[in-house]
């Protein structure tokens, strides 16, 4: 799915009602109904209880009164509180006119501002994604007193106060919604873990917006959905045979982090590779083929970590970071693997760290390598960032620079391109955020780096939705607590079966 920005949503909604020859009154009845439905489809009117609309002066507002006619309608008990403005939106009037006199209908004021108790459901209607600056007066007023309430709150298409796509003053009144009920396409704001406090969870509900001008609109932003990856993972030739998926070699493991380079190793065997060497230290020796018998294990001289690049000429892939800790031996070997690698690079974890501490080794990143930080490990390679807009920015800047993709981890992964795109992974649960979660991604995204017929992006694409995937199947039998990274990837196989498509043709 595409993400829009507020400005190419508003562009959606015109283009969606001129294709239909139609009304934005029309379209906006379409919105409020699905809003509607949604609700009432969770909570019958003696659950609901009392039904609090806070409409603003624009659209979102107007969602807001056709909302509360509709449940009105059904049998709900519902009042609405408008916020005064000095202009109104045309449709804003017209569904103002339509609201039935039964509604309770009052004006916010500083001096008229609701009871609010634990069996009021507030629906939020103030501002939408026509918001252009941060609240203040009244509506600032009324979103602190919603939010220091115990009511339940569900914010229509944007928790008010929040920009869509933008960063916003620290401490700008911003709606603290349980819920936030969105049209269409996902936004911004709800990817980033700043927000997550103000949009609760969120839910996007189709209004047939025009496909045409969707598919037209330029974006470098993308929610990476099944849908987006159909098509992209080839079953397996009939005459396939080992040689046909790729040789890939793993450095992974140091003294008391063996197990990193089993989980890699272990997620890599089960991603599809043809073949897998492990380059590990003498330690880890018994640990890996007994482990894992399926992989080749290549040692090292040293005991505990690290110290010599393997000869590289017969891999198609070579993933390097987990568990090999930072001795001055392994960054050599690091920076010997950016000088003589001619396959395809994963960087993660302690190779990370190691390119963090030693920046003058970026310039050695041949192009098209793959680094998977988490946040701090990406702070290391750049800078501080301000907040997630800023992090987004160092993460454009930074895969520019380096010609490179970046797997910036988090609860919603961002692939950062060459060409400076951004795709949000939909797939993972908070489980997932267990130690050697990292190292199973990285092995994946070795054995897929490995596959000549996959594209650097679909590579890395498919390789991040897998493995979140993979992490829900699995928290669906272990509960998110239960969930260990071993258990991750005993259902990617499920998973790339899920993934795989056998068009006829
Ligand atoms: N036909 C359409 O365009 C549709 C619009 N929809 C709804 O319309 C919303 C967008 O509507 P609008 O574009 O009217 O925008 P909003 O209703 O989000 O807010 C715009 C109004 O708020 C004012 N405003 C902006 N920032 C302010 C601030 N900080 N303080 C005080 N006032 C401020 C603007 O001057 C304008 O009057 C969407 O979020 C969605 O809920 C949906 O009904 C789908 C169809
Ligand atoms: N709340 C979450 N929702 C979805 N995925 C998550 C969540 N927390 C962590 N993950 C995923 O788990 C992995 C954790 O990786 P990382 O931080 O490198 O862990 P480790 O170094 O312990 O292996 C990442 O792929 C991340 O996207
Ligand atoms: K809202």
């Amino acid at each position: 799915m595409k993400i829009l920005t507020a400005a190419q949503t508003h562009q959606a909604d015109q283009a969606t009602i001129q294709a239909e020859n139609s009304s934005s009154d029309a379209l906006m009845e379409r919105a409020a109904t699905a809003f509607t439905d949604w609700l009432t489809n969770r909570q019958l009117p003696t659950e609901a209880g009392e039904i609090l609309v806070l409409a603003g002066p624009g659209n979102n507002g107007g969602d807001g009164l056709v909302t509360a006619r509709q449940l009105h309608q059904c049998g709900y008990q519902v009042r609405v509180l408008l916020l005064p403005a000095e202009k109104h939106s045309a449709d804003f009037t017209t569904n103002r006119q339509r609201l039935p006199a039964a509604v309770p209908v009052a004006d916010l004021g500083p001096e008229n501002l609701p009871a609010l108790t634990p069996a009021t459901l507030v629906i939020d209607a103030l501002f939408g994604t026509g918001l252009s600056r941060p609240l203040e007066g009244l509506a600032a007023t009324m979103v602190q007193h919603l939010n220091a309430s115990q009511s339940r709150v569900v914010a229509i298409d944007m928790p008010s106060g929040l920009l869509t796509d933008a960063p916003q003053p620290k401490d700008s009144a911003v709606v603290r919604a349980h819920h936030t009920v969105s049209f269409e396409l996902p936004k911004l704001a709800f990817l980033l873990p700043q927000n997550a406090g103000f949009v609760g969870e969120w839910h996007l509900l189709p209004i047939g917006l025009n496909r045409e001008f969707i598919a037209q609109t330029e974006t470098a932003m993308y929610f990476v959905d099944a849908t987006l990856l159909a098509g992209k993972l080839p079953k397996r030739a009939k005459f396939g045979h080992k040689g046909t998926y790729g040789h890939a070699l793993l450095l992974a493991g140091s003294k008391g982090k063996i197990g990193a380079a089993v989980l890699a190793t272990k997620a890599c065997l089960h991603s599809g590779v043809g073949l897998l060497t492990l380059r590990t230290p003498a330690i880890g020796y018994d640990v890996v083929q007994t482990a894992v018998p399926e992989a080749m294990a290549l040692i090292d001289p040293h005991p505990d970590f690290i110290t010599e690049l393997p000869e590289l000429k017969s891999y198609s892939a070579i993933g390097m970071g987990p568990g090999i800790g930072q001795e001055a031996a392994t960054k050599e070997v690091l920076a010997r693997l950016l000088r003589e690698a001619k396959a395809p690079l994963v960087l993660d974890a302690d190779a990370l760290n190691l390119l963090g501490q030693n920046r003058d080794l970026l310039a050695l990143l041949p192009p098209d390598t793959l680094l998977t930080p988490h946040p701090k490990e990406f702070e290391r390679l750049t800078e501080p960032a301000r907040d997630d807009y800023h992090r987004l920015e160092l993460l454009r800047t930074f895969c520019q620079q380096h010609r490179c993709y970046v797997v910036l981890k988090g609860a919603y992964t961002c692939l950062g391109t060459p060409d400076g795109q951004f795709y949000f992974n939909s797939t993972g649960n908070p489980g997932m955020g267990t130690g050697g979660s990292g190292d199973v991604l990285t092995g994946v995204l070795t054995a897929l780096r490995g596959h000549s017929f996959l594209s650097p992006l679909d590579a890395a694409l498919l390789g991040v939705y897998a493995h979140g995937r993979a992490g829900d199947l699995a928290a669906q039998q272990t509960g998110e607590a239960g969930l260990s990274a071993g258990d991750i990837t005993r259902f990617l196989g499920p998973t790339f079966q899920e993934l795989i498509t056998q068009p006829l043709f």
